[in-house]
């Protein structure tokens, strides 16, 4: 099978929960994702110079990724304190001026972009104009049948329209949840909810799919021509749903440049955000 290339770009954390710290940053659990699942998943990122930053490495290091696109500043490494509902869904209060608002398209991170078969990007990583402009550049050192994908992942109140509108121009794959299609369609203006939301958002930036997941409920695939795929959640003990919704993007991407049709990708994607469920935090911890 071959082993496409994928880029995760943007933030990485601990994610402080009730239970201990976990590693996460959705960018980051993506490409774990990716890598685990048969890709070369690369996270592009940044962690400070401080205890927290070497542990990550080291916890990343020992789950064999790839860390030579994770730069190192003088800015503390991201942290996030992260409470959980009664069914486990979480809430996040991101704590800014870290590692990764101040992200570098660095020579090699361009040369890697100019080799990727796909890149993944979202909303929170933008809220620093750097971070920002290195996305924008690392976007732009793709090839043309580089797939672009857009996970909006929306935190607090780290997004704006701009941002969103630019993104979306941006991608080939827009990644979004229940609470999300709302937001965006709003924020877009669209006056549309549901299916024709997505139809909009489809035609308006000519995306190739729109992943929509409905958490416990179910998911769908969209296309140009509509509906593709439509799967229920299955339904499983729930730990927590932190990275869920990351992983969820990392196998549908992998499975379809491995040359799956949508809806077996879209099957595996269910597959790996159900087991991703049943774990505490995004990316399991080593055995
Ligand atoms: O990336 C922001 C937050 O979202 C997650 O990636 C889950 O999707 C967490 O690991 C992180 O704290």
């Amino acid at each position: 099978m071959n082993r496409p290339k994928i880029m995760g770009i943007g933030e990485l954390v601990w994610d402080l929960l009730p239970d201990g710290r976990q590693l996460g940053g959705a960018p980051v659990n993506f490409a774990y994702w990716c890598n685990r699942l048969g890709a070369e998943g690369y996270p592009v990122s940044a962690v400070g110079s401080d205890d927290l930053g070497r542990e990550a490495f080291d916890r990343l290091a020992a789950t064999g990724l790839d860390l030579g696109y994770v730069q190192r500043n003088a800015l503390p490494t991201g942290r996030v304190n992260v409470t959980l509902s009664g069914n486990g869904i979480p809430e996040y209060d991101i704590v800014a001026g870290v590692a990764w608002d101040a992200l570098e398209a660095d020579a090699g991170t361009l040369e890697l972009a100019a080799r990727a078969d796909a890149v993944c990007w979202g909303s929170l990583a933008q809220r620093s104009e750097t971070s920002r402009r290195a996305i924008a550049s690392i976007l732009e050192a793709t090839r043309p049948e580089c797939l672009k994908v857009f996970d909006i992942n929306i935190r607090q109140h780290w997004y704006s329209r701009e941002i969103v509108t630019a993104s979306l121009g941006q991608a080939d794959v827009l990644k979004l949840n229940e609470d999300e299609l709302p937001l965006v369609a709003s924020l877009l203006g669209t006056g549309k909810s549901g299916a024709e939301a997505i139809a909009e958002l489809v035609r308006a930036f000519s995306l190739r799919y729109v992943v929509y997941t409905a958490g416990a409920d179910h998911s769908e695939i969209h296309g140009a021509e509509g509906l593709l795929s439509r799967i229920p959640t299955p339904e499983i003990e729930v730990a927590d749903t932190v990275g869920a919704g990351d992983s969820f993007t990392a196998a549908f991407i992998t499975s379809l440049l491995q040359g799956e049709p949508v809806a077996a990708s879209h099957r595996k994607a269910v597959e790996t955000a159900a087991k991703v469920c049943t774990v505490h935090g995004a990316i399991p911890r080593p055995q």
